[in-house]
């Protein structure tokens, strides 16, 4: 039997959820979000059928560009084996977001990179199924030359090298095991976005508020950024109902100018927040180090729409934030992720990532696992994200238990939605849409 398997054909697909209806997922700055995914497919000539799916996550209108984007960069894939990719995954991320006419929409930022992030997440799915494992446990099983070889460290050498990232990955290797038996017997700790939406009711909140507390949360995180008296009321009305000593986190989704977020988060402060998310233009370093240090002991947190390691390694030079949100389909996918792992253990920086929008825990929850298991070693001030949105669409949705995640696992990397919810929320032709568009007639 020939041992190695053909990807055939890339099926690419617009599939959106009109959240917005509910005001699920809504922000200061994104008021409306209807949460989308540009969906992709790897077909092979595997005897069992196997496909490799993965996703990039939008907030609706332009996922239509993020769907031609995987079409442009189909010709890298189709017509491969997985195991011409898997022989050496580094060579893999560099020729995906290296081709010489795609990188000038570039270079590893905006449309091309969050496509490049679903085409790479889907060679992972499909690697980590034809191992039969769940992706945290396809990578725990690397030794660590083999999870450096998967880094792209250009651009990067300053920060942190090859030679010091592998010897830090050794660091942790003999213990593995004892952090693996810790995430199976009470999985690795959440936190909930989903009571603080910022279009929720006042009744609404409380509700969920109580809610999350009996579920087990001890940090909840809410939206600010609309208008601070505002603000200052809801976050009033949090803090009456979870108490003083449950971490509140705030997220601000780049709605202030600099010195402006430095005011209102004085203003803010009050209610005790562990961190402030997202306080400004998530492309200005220099303006999140000025907030950090005025703003200490509160952490600035970033990261959801942060573009690529360079920017993250940045952030982390300049000590611009105390907490590093990694997003599973932002940047360039697995490989890059593992860059930004690497860099945030040698600086010391908490892993928190961000997840919220659709597939985001389903992705974010392996990242995590292998973050703690063999990169930073550590749970101390770290924590995934978590809301209630959209899971029953997938084969493998997470699993939360008091407050946790537990580890997945069924084989890939847990993105893959049931057919039915491919078909119904197609844009626009899937059920769903095509019965809103006739309600608007
Ligand atoms: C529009 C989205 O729901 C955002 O509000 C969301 O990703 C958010 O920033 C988060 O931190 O979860
Ligand atoms: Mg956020």
């Amino acid at each position: 039997m020939k041992n190695t398997t053909l990807i055939t054909n890339i099926v690419v697909k617009d599939i959106r959820f009109p959240t917005s209806r509910s005001l699920d997922g809504s922000d200061a700055m994104n008021p409306d979000p209807d949460y989308s995914a540009a969906y992709v497919i790897l077909k092979t000539d595997h005897p069992d059928g196997l496909e490799g799916h993965g996703l990039t996550f939008t907030i609706g209108r332009g996922n239509e560009l993020c769907v031609a984007a995987v079409k442009s960069l189909s010709y890298l894939i189709v017509g491969k084996t997985l195991e011409s990719f898997t022989s050496n995954m580094g060579d893999f991320y560099r020729m995906v977001s290296g081709d010489s006419q795609l990188r000038w929409l570039g270079p590893e930022k905006g449309v091309i990179h969050l496509a490049t992030a679903a085409v790479v997440n889907a060679v992972w799915d499909l690697y980590a199924k034809k191992e039969g494992k769940p992706l945290w446990k396809l990578l725990a099983d690397m030794s660590p030359e083999d999870l450096i070889s998967c880094v792209d460290f250009t651009y990067i050498t300053d920060a942190i090298t090859p030679d010091e990232a592998l010897q830090l990955l050794k660091s942790k290797e003999s213990s593995k095991q004892e952090r693996i038996d810790t995430l199976l017997r009470e999985g690795y700790p959440a936190y909930t976005t989903s009571a603080g939406w910022l279009g929720y009711s006042d009744e609404k909140m409380r509700r969920l508020c109580r809610e999350a507390k009996a579920e087990g949360f001890d940090h909840i995180k809410i939206k600010v950024g609309s208008d601070l008296k505002d603000d200052m009321r809801r976050a009033a009305i949090i803090r009456e109902e979870i108490g003083p000593d449950l971490r509140l986190m705030m997220d601000a989704n780049q709605k202030w100018d600099v010195d402006e977020a430095i005011a209102n988060i004085q203003q803010l402060a009050k209610f005790d927040p562990w961190w402030i998310e997202e306080p400004t233009s998530p492309d200005d370093i220099l303006g999140h180090a000025k907030i950090a240090k005025a703003i200490a002991p509160i952490h600035v947190a970033t990261g959801e729409h942060c573009q690529n390691r360079v920017m993250f390694k940045q952030l982390m030079q300049a000590r611009a934030f105390g907490i590093c949100q990694i997003d599973s389909c932002r940047v360039g996918g697995v490989n890059e992720i593992l860059a930004i792992l690497l860099m945030a253990a040698k600086f010391e920086i908490p892993v928190c990532p961000h997840a919220g929008g659709v597939g985001l825990c389903e992705y974010v929850q392996h990242l995590s696992m292998i973050d703690y298991i063999a990169v930073s070693g550590s749970l101390e001030n770290r924590i995934i994200e978590y809301v209630d949105h959209l899971h029953e669409h997938f084969l493998d949705p997470v699993v939360i238990k008091n407050g946790a995640y537990m580890p997945p696992k069924l084989p890939g990397y847990s993105i893959e939605m049931k057919a039915e919810s491919l078909e119904s929320y197609r844009f626009p032709e899937g059920k769903i849409w095509k019965e809103i568009a006739k309600e608007k007639e």
